[in-house]
């Protein structure tokens, strides 16, 4: 098991080259489609499908993908969560959680960006596995086992700094929900690049 919050490769560092459109960006979070809406109208544009996807995330992206889909591991670990993710959680404020961030790919390409704080509470028992998943979709293993049901959808405007306006392909649109079972609850959001939603 990793300890510390590591990147998997030096391009996950935050610049604006490349791979800046990957990374994770600030976001400030709604409780509705429609509140979201009335600062940015685009979530009701081609986006809105994703941003009310009901059931498992993977399996709506997975049958959107002419041939394939995978998931790659951007970066996991135990690290803090932000002060707004802790309070989001309920758990006390510098509790250490296991963070997941990855790309979800579709044909190859990445999507959607995902990042998941799961407090220390989920990983007993059963729970243990969200440490080892590696490429495997959370998804699925949220889907499968017993006693995990999702809360309401929360929409999320991504905010990026200004040197980074010019790029296409940032994710502007999030989407972020917890998942509870009876003893505990984590937090998976997932941020829509635009060649998910503008495909024809
Ligand atoms: C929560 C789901 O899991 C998906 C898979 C993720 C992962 O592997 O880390 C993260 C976010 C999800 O979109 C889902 O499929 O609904």
């Amino acid at each position: 098991m990793r300890l510390g919050f590591m990147p998997s490769k030096v391009s996950d560092i935050d610049t604006c080259e490349d791979n800046a459109s990957l990374i994770i960006p600030p976001t400030d979070w709604y409780r509705s489609l429609i509140a979201a809406g009335l600062r940015n109208p685009a979530v009701h544009g081609p986006a809105r499908q994703w941003l009310q996807v009901q059931g498992s995330f993977t399996r709506a992206l997975q049958k959107q993908c002419a041939s394939s889909f995978h998931v790659e591991v951007q970066r996991e670990g135990f690290a803090a969560p932000t002060l707004e993710e802790a309070r989001r959680l309920g758990i006390p404020l510098r509790q250490q959680a296991w963070i997941r961030e990855v790309r979800l790919c579709g044909d190859g390409k990445p999507w959607v960006l995902a990042r998941t704080v799961i407090p220390l509470a989920c990983l007993t028992g059963e729970g243990r596995r969200l440490i080892h998943l590696g490429s495997k979709p959370l998804g699925a293993y949220l889907f499968s086992s017993r006693g995990w049901q999702r809360g309401p959808l929360e929409t999320g405007l991504c905010n990026h700094r200004s040197r980074c306006l010019s790029k296409t392909g940032v994710p502007e649109i999030a989407r972020r929900s917890l998942f509870r079972n009876q003893k505990s609850a984590l937090l998976v959001g997932e941020y829509l690049l635009p060649v998910l939603y503008r495909q024809s």
